[in-house]
């Protein structure tokens, strides 16, 4: 299909993430959280795992931001007090908390260092493909929650109803924040910039559906 002229350029991450959605939707540790059944260590992976990815994403955005921008992030996505209430969320059932995540010794997966280095090396290589491969972190997770509380696959009685739904709104938080300037930043962009940059974004994607996979291997 034709990219029409009042189309944004995120329309067509929303296009790709179309195409993955079932991944999403197969995953074992998405099938858990949608049951509200999660065992503990898995959950336990999973915030330790995003704890290590969080922590080395921050100066990505902060320099993409500024990239784009031309000025300092205002409220770091860390802050945001809602964001905060939804993790906690998942360390109560992982039985962590986020004193425990900073201090305890724990190696990263193959699978976090190789979409951080993923995201490393397209911010390297170019902003707009950087941006890009940051992207899918808040816009896939927005996409999911949205489209799993739409369908009725997490209810209101799930425990976990409270973290996707913090997430669900494209219009909210990180996610609007980033999406808007994905579009700022592809108003400048050009055409190979912007393959490449969905490219960047795919293979995010990709590593998205690796990175819930990975709480539930053994
Ligand atoms: C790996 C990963 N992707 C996306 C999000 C959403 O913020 C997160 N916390 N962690």
């Amino acid at each position: 299909m034709e990219a029409s002229a009042t189309q944004s350029f995120s329309e067509q991450c929303r296009k790709i993430m179309d195409q993955h959605l079932q991944e999403f939707l197969d995953n074992r540790f998405i099938k858990a959280l949608e049951s509200g059944k999660v065992d503990s260590q898995a959950l336990l992976t999973y915030v330790q795992q995003d704890h290590r990815y969080l922590d080395r994403y921050l100066p990505l955005y902060e320099k993409l931001y500024m990239a784009v921008t031309g000025e300092k992030v205002a409220t770091e996505p860390d802050q945001d007090v809602k964001e905060y209430e939804a993790h906690q969320i998942l360390l109560d059932h992982a039985h962590t908390n986020e004193d425990d995540l900073v201090s305890s010794d724990y190696a990263n997966s193959a699978v976090t260092n190789a979409y951080l280095e993923h995201m490393e090396k397209a911010t390297q290589e170019d902003d707009f493909v950087g941006l890009l491969s940051i992207f899918s972190c808040p816009f896939d997770y927005t996409y999911l929650a949205n489209h799993m509380i739409r369908e009725g696959l997490i209810k209101e009685d799930n425990p976990f109803f409270p973290w996707f739904n913090y997430y669900s709104d494209f219009n909210h938080g990180f996610t609007k924040d980033v999406t808007s300037l994905v579009d700022q930043a592809a108003k400048k962009a050009s055409p190979e910039q912007k393959a490449k940059g969905l490219a960047a974004f795919e293979k995010s994607t990709e590593y998205e559906v690796a990175f819930f996979a990975q709480a539930l291997e053994d």
